[in-house]
């Protein structure tokens, strides 16, 4: 049954509602901001409306689908042990790799955060929330209010997935969730990969997406 569940979370994450309200306004969000099929993109294209209904779907189609999956309490779930780990991880793989934008997809901030509300109803999303807005704030303070590059963008996102860890490290959480927090470090890195790589090459990725 793993694999059918699986099969069916990596489905609901692989919708890109962010793309598809963005083709409805008449914008392909290849062609806008960084060229990411997320709702940044779609809230510069056609406003904070219709950029709000994206980060809302976006983040939905991670949280229901693991919530009818799972339940609301990971103690009395049908997926035990390990199994939770690709069941939990298929809706952040489904957008990354959306097979509806053939295999290229989006950054997966958005369904990381309904993924992460699923699994610790809230806690560690509301944990990701406050780590990436004190480093915003940070950020502005250091540079005085100047708008940031997208590199510092995505080295800020991946950065504040890392401490994500260690929050839930200290919050006492093992096993199949540590794993399930590797994954999505792992995905966000090579989803950020050419951000990151501007500190080795010092080349500003360009924009267009992957
Ligand atoms: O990570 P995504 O693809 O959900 O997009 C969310 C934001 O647009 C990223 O900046």
């Amino acid at each position: 049954m793993t694999i059918v569940w699986t099969a069916c979370a990596f489905l609901s994450g692989a919708l890109m509602f962010s793309y598809w309200l963005g083709l409805l306004a008449r914008h392909n969000l290849n062609h806008v901001g960084d060229g990411n099929p997320g709702a940044l993109n779609l809230w510069r294209a056609a406003g904070y409306r219709t950029g709000l209904a994206g980060i809302i779907l976006d983040f939905l189609k991670g949280y229901l689908v693991l919530v009818w999956i799972l339940g609301f309490s990971l103690e009395n779930t049908r997926i035990q042990g390990h199994a939770l780990i690709p069941v939990a991880l298929a809706p952040i793989v489904g957008h990354a790799f959306s097979p509806f934008l053939k295999g290229r997809g989006g950054k997966a901030i958005a369904v990381t955060f309904g993924v992460w509300s699923a699994l610790t109803k809230f806690e560690a999303s509301l944990a990701l929330a406050i780590i990436l807005a004190v480093s915003m704030a940070v950020t502005k303070l250091a540079t005085r209010g100047k708008s940031i590059s997208s590199s510092a963008d995505g080295l800020q996102v991946v950065l504040g997935t890392l401490l994500l860890g260690v929050y839930l490290y200290i919050g006492g959480y093992v096993g199949a969730i540590m794993w399930v927090w590797l994954g999505n470090v792992m995905l966000i890195a090579y989803k950020h990969r050419k951000e990151l790589a501007f500190y080795l090459t010092k080349k500003q990725p360009k924009p267009g997406g992957e």
